[in-house]
């Protein structure tokens, strides 16, 4: 870092009076009364936008107000860059969003294709007090040979990447990389999937292009929503705290079971061969079939009383109104409305007939009427998704008209249910029939569609999984984030324009991450051993961490390897089988040691008193981490207790490697595998030794 004393106070003095305009904006809008708006729903919304600005506008501190600034050659300005905009009192930007499109070459520029700036500038912070910058010429005659690789040489850069992780994950503004910054502003329209290895940055990238989108889309996006969705509530809640850092508060998170349960709450589980099935994309036929074998041919004539007449719609009438309403394609109940309207109508032409001039108001009263309602309903009746789920999987029958063709007589008698519920309502349904649920409901009545939808790791969604979020970006698109090598469900898929076709959206194209940012070299060559098992065609990722961490395989007792883990600085997750839990968590207790258990969280229902801030499992120093939710996250220093009993947890073998290879990658700077049962083999000779 250069010793430009002079300099260096000139930038302290520009934060100096970015901060303090940053104060002014945040007073300006402050002084704005919402109640002053036309009318009180115009007063709501306003209030409610100042809210959210006054959010945006808060400073804190801790969190540089910039971290970048570019040097743009033909106007001789140079730009400030941070986490938002930050502007003078004659409107004039002293920091630029990092979103906006002046921002691009600071993360894109090189000496080969400079975008027009001259230099890059990057600052080193500490808890927000600027302690240094250094510059790196992108063009003009300090440009050496060096220089033109000067971005891999950056030490700030550097320490950035390699700043300890402690908590929940944290953004990566200051040092997105080229090939990331193309994914994240990609145009909204496209649907892309990211494929990495792990820790090369996809949630990271997946958040950053969420924020980036309600930037350049605010309006659209805002109105229509954007949904992040994850794999369970741990990781959901590592991940919170990362869009609200960068401003944006307007993200909804969930996982995609909390995203269907709306439809029954999900109380059961089943064998996974079951659940395989279940959400296989061929179900999706089979209940398109369930649905419109409702709809029964009409034989008998529609009499419709009308003061002293009776007037008749013959039973072929009413076969051709149904025939030209499944010709266009609706949704069922829309189809139902839509017979009430037609069969109506036919009455009301014999009316006008009679010299009667009637208008839409008649008609639509017409089409109220007892007798064209219970026509309609014989005939098109109207159908209850759990109902109907609920006959699929208890008669054999019905299930075998519906099925006939798609599903062989084996894959019926599998969907079968042992101990059939007595209603819909005491069924113990499973996620895998809750989304089954989802796509009754849709066939019904279509979904609404979001803006854009972000979903991670989603290797492991099952089709008819996918099939649930493509309906919710019906007129959307999708960031699609994961790795075929971590696919840990008996469902997931081997193949990504697999995912794009059931998502509905198959001009999608993939993009791949290849940089690791998490795992050291070390741990990279130890895990990449299980690849040629796992997922053939797939390469690792190639480290960009200087240090090449540290690796262990011991059988030294579990207390002595913590021992040597408890004092390091930074996070310390220990990942264990999940059925070794209650006794780890024994053993930790007795010896005295402060943990928490991720996932423990899940069951506390937040109450009206309970904090959001509270502090969450990724605040303490030692995790105790069941290996089933290991995925996504991060930790310093890994310890991974008994490899063996990971892999056999698993229905399969392969599964059980997947999840090793998953839960080998999550350590940043020290991993500690820790064994009695031998190794797998898979993990070659030298892991033994
Ligand atoms: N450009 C970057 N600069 C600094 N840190 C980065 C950068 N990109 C990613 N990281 C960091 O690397 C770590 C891994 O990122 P992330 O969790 O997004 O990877 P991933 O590909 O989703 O991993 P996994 O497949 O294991 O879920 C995180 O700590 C993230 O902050």
């Amino acid at each position: 870092m250069p010793a430009d004393v002079p300099e260096l106070t000139h930038e302290r003095e520009f934060l100096a009076e970015a901060r303090y305009q940053l104060g002014r904006m945040r007073d300006r809008v402050a002084a704005l009364d919402g109640r002053y708006a036309g009318d009180p729903v115009s007063a709501d919304v306003l209030e409610a936008a100042l809210a959210r600005r006054m959010e945006q506008l808060t400073d804190d501190p801790e969190i540089p107000l910039f971290f970048g600034r570019i040097d743009v050659e033909e106007s001789a300005e140079t730009f400030h860059i941070g986490r938002r905009h930050v502007s003078d009192p004659d409107g004039e930007p002293m920091v630029v969003d990092w979103r906006a499109p002046v921002s691009t070459p600071f993360y894109r520029a090189t000496p080969k294709e400079p975008m027009g700036i001259t230099a890059r500038r990057r600052y080193g912070f500490a808890r927000g007090h600027l302690t240094g910058f250094e510059d790196e010429p992108l063009t003009g005659a300090d440009l050496t040979t060096d220089g033109a690789d000067a971005a891999a040489h950056s030490e700030i850069l550097e320490s950035e990447i390699e700043r300890p992780r402690t908590g929940p994950m944290r953004d990566i503004v200051a040092t997105i990389q080229p090939e990331q910054d193309v994914i994240v502003r990609m145009p909204l329209e496209r649907t892309l999937v990211v494929q990495g290895a792990p820790g090369t940055g996809k949630t990271a990238v997946g958040l950053h292009r969420a924020a980036y989108l309600l930037y350049a889309h605010r309006e659209q996006l805002t109105r229509r929503g954007v949904l992040v969705v994850g794999p369970n509530k741990s990781f959901l809640r590592y991940i919170r705290d990362v869009l609200p850092a960068l401003g944006e508060i307007q993200a909804t998170q969930a996982t995609i079971e909390e995203l269907v349960s709306s439809h029954a709450p999900v109380r059961g589980t089943e064998p996974a061969d079951v659940a395989t099935l279940k959400g296989d994309a061929r179900m999706a036929a089979v209940l398109r079939r369930a649905v419109w074998s409702h709809i029964a041919t009409p034989q008998d004539t529609l009499v419709l009383p009308r003061g002293s007449f009776r007037w008749r719609v013959p039973a072929y009438e009413a076969r051709e109104a149904i025939e030209q309403i499944r010709s266009r394609d609706v949704r069922y109940a829309l189809g139902g409305a839509q017979l009430r309207h037609a069969l109506a109508h036919r009455v009301l032409v014999q009316i006008e007939e009679t010299g009667d001039a009637l208008d839409d108001r008649a008609w639509d009263v017409l089409a109220r009427t007892k007798p064209v309602r219970d026509y309609a309903a014989a005939v098109w009746p109207v159908v209850d998704p759990r109902k109907l789920l609920l006959r699929l999987l208890t008669d054999p029958e019905l299930l075998a008209g519906c099925a006939e063709g798609i599903l062989s007589e084996a894959e019926q008698r599998l969907l079968a249910w042992d101990h059939p519920p007595r209603t819909a309502g005491s069924a113990r349904w499973t996620t895998a029939d809750v989304v089954l649920l989802d796509e009754l409901a849709d066939l019904l009545d279509r979904t609404e569609s979001l803006a854009h939808i972000v979903v991670d790791e989603a290797q492991d969604l099952s089709a008819m999984m996918l099939r649930a979020l493509g309906r919710r970006a019906a007129t959307g698109s999708l960031t699609v984030l994961g790795d075929l090598a971590q696919a840990t469900t008996p469902w997931a898929s081997s193949d990504w324009s697999d995912v794009l076709g059931h998502l509905a959206k198959p001009d999608g194209h993939v993009e791949q991450l290849t940089a690791g940012f998490r795992v050291p070299a070390d741990v990279i060559e130890l895990a990449a051993r299980l690849l040629p098992s796992i997922a053939p065609g797939l390469e690792p990722p190639t480290a960009v961490r200087r240090a090449r961490g540290r690796l262990t395989i011991t059988t030294a007792p579990l207390g002595d390897v913590l021992v040597g883990v408890a004092g390091l600085e930074g996070s310390v997750g220990l990942i264990v089988p999940d059925a070794a839990v209650p006794h780890v968590r024994g053993a930790l207790a007795a010896a005295d040691l402060t943990f928490a258990v991720v996932g423990e969280q899940d069951d506390e229902r937040p109450g009206p008193d309970s904090d959001p801030d509270d502090a969450s499992e990724f605040d303490a120093h030692l995790d105790l981490v069941p290996a089933s939710l290991a995925k996504g996250l991060e930790f310093d220093h890994v310890v991974l207790h008994d490899p063996a009993g990971i892999v056999a947890a698993e229905p399969s073998h392969a599964t059980g490697l997947r999840r090793l290879y998953v839960c080998l990658t999550r350590a940043v700077t020290s991993l500690v595998v820790r064994h009695e049962d031998d190794l797998p083999p898979e993990l070659g000779p030298a892991a033994s030794a």
